[in-house]
């Protein structure tokens, strides 16, 4: 769906505001030139003043709904000089004005090749948006279950997946240590996962877990990339991050979705199973061959490999918290998998 992100999508909440209204956007503010104090919404731009867009470009530009998440509707808007950024539009957000900016200032101020840009943000009465980095090549969800089937499938291959493991493990562990140790990411799942230019994975989505509404608990239960533990409490940890990691790399191994995996358990009146639970299973019977995903099936000199990142999947998705690796630990036994060779 294409529209017009200011006059027709967000007609009347943004552009369209009249002088009366308590919360007029008025410019984009830099972050290093942060002394406007506006009314109400206060748009704030991360990087210095050679921005590449304005308010008013951001406004004006051409919008595509690129879907609806838990937590809003995500936009990828194309500026008028063909630059291009997702605009997310928040909704159920908890946090007061200053809660959300310490957030984003925070989330802002990370900088790694494995973490999706956060570029800048807005709050106002009525309307909050992040604006991130655009990734061109879709989302690792794209890649692994788009056009399954078809002609028009173009395969992964295990060196890409490893590949992608390897820096979303990375962007995950650098998520981790923000805040002084304490920042949670709580929504890790292949749809937030992007490729950044060397084909690296690299983590979108940070910072909006925790000013956001937890989400609904069957969403918790249902989309396969939950911990167990926090079903009920909603409140996600590193070590449930791990958990959700440990699925990603499932679903890299296996190419069926969490939230699906369309797995059974013979033994239990053909009852459906979890990606996890059913992975178990097989390694248990010693049938562990059989979980890769047949895109794989001619690349067999590297089954070695793959064993070992099922190991490490395992190891993450262990029903017991204290028994889950670091994801420090994580990102090396990743990249050891190729080093030792
Ligand atoms: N920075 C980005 N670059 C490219 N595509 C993106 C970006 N951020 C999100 N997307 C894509 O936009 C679509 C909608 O994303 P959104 O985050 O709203 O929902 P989701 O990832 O399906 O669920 P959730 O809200 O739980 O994260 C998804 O297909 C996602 O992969």
């Amino acid at each position: 769906m294409i529209t017009c992100f200011g006059k027709a999508r967000l007609s009347g909440k943004l552009r369209k505001r009249d002088s009366s209204s308590s919360s007029p956007p008025r410019n984009w503010t830099s972050r290093d030139d942060d002394n406007t104090e506006e009314e109400g919404g206060k748009i704030i731009f991360f990087g210095g003043k050679n921005h590449l867009f304005d308010l008013d470009d951001l406004l004006s530009s051409s919008a595509q709904v690129l879907g609806k998440g838990a937590f809003g509707t995500t936009y990828k808007v194309t500026m008028e000089d063909m630059s291009t950024v997702v605009v997310k539009r928040l909704k159920e957000v908890v946090a007061g004005r200053r809660e959300f900016e310490q957030q984003m200032e925070m989330i802002g101020m990370i900088r790694h090749e494995n973490v999706a840009k956060l570029k800048a943000y807005y709050y106002s009465k009525d309307d909050k948006l992040a604006v991130y980095s655009y990734y061109t090549q879709g989302s690792l969800s794209q890649m692994l279950h788009g056009n399954r089937g078809t002609y028009d499938r173009v395969p992964l291959s295990w060196d890409a997946r490893l590949r992608i493991a390897t820096g979303a493990a990375r962007g995950l562990a650098k998520i981790h240590e923000g805040n002084n140790g304490r920042l949670i990411h709580g929504n890790i799942k292949s749809s937030n996962i992007f490729l950044d230019s060397q084909r690296y994975g690299c983590i979108g989505d940070i910072g909006l877990t925790t000013i956001m509404r937890s989400l609904p608990r069957r969403t918790c239960l249902t989309s396969g990339y939950h911990a167990p533990e926090i079903t009920d409490t909603r409140r996600s940890t590193h070590s449930s991050d791990v958990y959700s990691f440990g699925v990603v790399l499932l679903e890299l191994l296996t190419g069926k979705s969490p939230a699906s995996p369309g797995v059974t358990d013979a033994e239990h009146g053909g009852e459906n199973m979890d990606l996890a639970s059913w992975i178990r299973n097989v390694v248990a019977k010693d049938w562990t061959g059989e979980v890769f995903d047949m895109e794989m099936l001619s690349e067999s000199s590297v089954e070695d490999e793959m064993v070992e990142m099922l190991q490490i999947g395992l190891a993450c998705v262990g029903v017991k918290q204290q028994e889950r690796p670091h994801i420090a630990q994580v990102v090396k036994l990743i990249q050891d998998i190729r080093s030792t060779e």
